[in-house]
């Protein structure tokens, strides 16, 4: 039995506990919210995982396990003090790790608590092979980003263009991974996730677009190096709960879980 505490409770972290509620391998023992967030989690961790306890820190638990469904700040609040402990992190908010020097902040925390953090692939695929092509030498990736109008409200690109009446795919950003992650945080996860698994956030190359015409977040990532060369097109399923999140990354973190919890890992 894995026990696990896990910190977020909105879209992924209650996707996850509701598709977890059944398995006898997987315990939540804690869900770790902001205070203005209790009474909420409360409500939903009740029915979900009634054995766990809603907390806005782990205080002096020791889980087998820390999960971040919750966002960039739980990186420095919640999973480096924890790692420092040699509790073992898994974190989906990747974007947060373009902030300069997080990474390496987050490995030496892992390092000095003797364990590991490791970053889940979240809403895109082939992270296995763009990190085993960085091995032999990658020369190129390109990531281009099209989601609905709606899923860039409240983004940067909220203004300077008129999302609710836009009636073609309109680049609204293009750039390096380094200044989407920076400018779009809650939609550059997968821009980051692909710059730490390739050429890093200075080389791996972003357009993003806002477009009418898809309902469907889409990822594209193209790549070449040594090892020849791939196209990856995703079409992921929005969240209910969040259109900027894709279902996909519940599904990853479910994946991530089960690994460790199960026998077989694959
Ligand atoms: N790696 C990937 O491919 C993807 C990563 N994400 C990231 O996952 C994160 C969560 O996404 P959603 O569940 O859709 O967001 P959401 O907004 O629905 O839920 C966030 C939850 O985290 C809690 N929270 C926020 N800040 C916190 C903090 N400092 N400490 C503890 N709890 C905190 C909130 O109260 C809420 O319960 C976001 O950062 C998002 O950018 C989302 C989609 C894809
Ligand atoms: O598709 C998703 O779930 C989220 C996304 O694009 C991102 O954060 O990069």
């Amino acid at each position: 039995m894995l026990h696990v505490s896990m910190i977020g409770c909105g879209a992924i972290g209650v996707g996850v506990m509701e598709l977890l509620k059944s398995d006898p391998e997987v315990a939540f023992d804690v869900v770790i919210v902001p205070e203005a967030n209790m009474a909420n989690a409360r409500s939903v961790v009740s029915s979900l995982a009634p054995k766990a306890r809603v907390e806005t820190r782990l205080g002096e638990d020791r889980p087998d396990l820390l999960i971040e469904c919750a966002g960039h700040h739980a990186i420095e609040e919640h999973i480096i003090p924890a790692l420092l402990r040699g509790i073992p992190c898994m974190v989906v908010s990747i974007g947060a790790l373009s902030e300069p020097g997080l990474v390496e902040k987050l490995e030496a925390a892992a390092r000095e608590g003797k364990t590991q953090v490791q970053l889940l692939s979240g809403a895109i695929g082939a992270i296995d092979a763009l990190s085993a092509a960085r091995v032999g030498g990658l020369e190129s990736v390109v990531y281009t980003g099209r989601k609905p109008p709606n899923a860039w409200k409240d983004t940067p690109a909220d203004g300077p263009f008129d999302l609710a009446n836009l009636s073609v795919a309109t680049v609204i950003f293009e750039g390096s991974a380094r200044e989407a992650a920076r400018l779009y945080p809650k939609n550059a996860n997968v821009a980051a996730t692909l710059s730490l698994a390739g050429l890093g956030l200075d080389h791996t190359q972003v357009r993003l677009y806002a477009d009418p015409g898809v309902t469907e977040n889409v990822h594209h990532v193209e790549a070449k190096g040594e090892f020849g060369g791939f196209e990856l097109t995703m079409r992921g399923k929005p969240l209910a709960a969040n259109p900027k999140t894709s279902a996909l990354t519940v599904f990853s973190v479910v994946r991530a879980l089960g690994n460790r919890a199960h026998a077989l890992s694959i």
